[in-house]
């Protein structure tokens, strides 16, 4: 496979079972090889996205002092700021050349699971920032939940199976803004290989070069979305769930050659998280003879916070 595959959702939600399979295969396929895969007919319309995206550059043009007024110390950037080159990928000591907000869960009908969460942060200069910020929140979780019903059928679950772990779920909407480089970047990247660590990512802004995905050969292939597209690929909860089934696919964000220094690069994830207590305990259904069970149970909660403090944003 040297692209990326691309389906369309109004398959699935469409009323013919033919359409429906169709879907289901062909996602079930793409994840089982790739990890990635190209989607359209997706529930965010064009003038959400051209808001959102107006917001988040005026939002990173905030001056410095203003924009570290947001960074909240104790929840290891969960909600708000995080400034230039304070993430770095697992395993990596250079930070990412990267800066980025944290939207999180709109908790609306369980006290407990409102007060487990860190509160979503206010930007005060902005005044259509926060709501924008909440409507694609609604709209790509509103997606993500059919992406993962399609796989549910595809791992012989129901298709609700995941439904109840991902209504408020500790998902997460990450802009990110990559700034122009403005010396020899050494060792550091825009952000360097990793897995992402949730069930799946949905991301906006992948219409440029820059997000590359690896092959099980080891080569590295441009990952490309047309712009009606959102780029979604499996992350280590899923994949650990499936028993490696659908795969967590290696990806990097590449530095632009010299000449394209000058430009930003702003990219929209939106990272579905599941409820702390759901247990990422493999599946019975995907271990056989030839697939013994390959990870530990955990759960969710347990897992993330593992990360975390591997990212560099907790302490131990
Ligand atoms: O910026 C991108 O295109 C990808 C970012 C990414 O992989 C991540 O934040 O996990
Ligand atoms: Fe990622």
């Amino acid at each position: 496979m040297d692209r990326i595959p691309s389906v369309d959702l109004k398959d699935f939600i469409s009323d013919d079972p033919i359409r429906k399979q169709k879907f289901i295969d062909d996602i079930g396929k793409a994840y089982e090889d790739i990890g990635f895969v190209a989607l359209k007919g997706h529930f965010l319309d064009d003038t959400l996205v051209d808001n959102l995206y107006d917001e988040v550059k005026n939002f990173f043009n905030l001056p410095l002092e203003v924009k570290e007024s947001y960074e909240v110390p104790g929840i290891g950037g969960q909600r708000g700021y995080v400034s230039f080159g304070k993430e770095s990928a697992k395993g990596k000591k250079e930070g990412d050349l990267k800066e980025f907000w944290h939207f999180g869960q709109y908790v609306e009908d369980d006290e407990a699971r409102r007060k487990e969460y860190p509160e979503n942060v206010t930007v005060n200069e902005l005044a259509q920032f926060n709501e924008v910020g909440k409507q694609t929140y609604k709209m790509l979780e509103k997606t993500a939940k059919y992406v993962l019903r399609a796989l549910a059928l595809y791992l012989n679950l129901e298709e609700t199976y995941f439904d109840n772990f991902i209504h408020n779920g500790n998902s997460i909407l990450r802009p990110i803004h990559y700034p122009p480089i403005t010396e020899e970047p050494k060792n550091a990247v825009r952000a360097a290989a990793h897995g992402d660590i949730n069930l799946i990512t949905l991301l906006m802004g992948a219409q440029g070069r820059g997000l590359q995905v690896q092959r099980h050969d080891g080569e590295w292939i441009d990952a490309i979305a047309e712009p009606d597209e959102l780029m979604i690929n499996v992350g280590d909860m899923l994949s650990r769930h499936s028993n490696n089934k659908l795969k967590s696919t290696i990806h990097r964000v590449i530095n632009p050659p010299r000449e394209l220094w000058g430009t930003s690069r702003y990219s929209i994830p939106f990272f579905m998280h599941p409820i702390s207590e759901m247990k990422l305990d493999v599946l019975d259904s995907c271990i056989d003879e030839d697939h013994p069970k390959q990870f530990e149970d955990i759960t969710a909660g347990e897992f993330l916070t593992e990360r975390l403090i591997e990212l560099g944003l907790i302490k131990k």
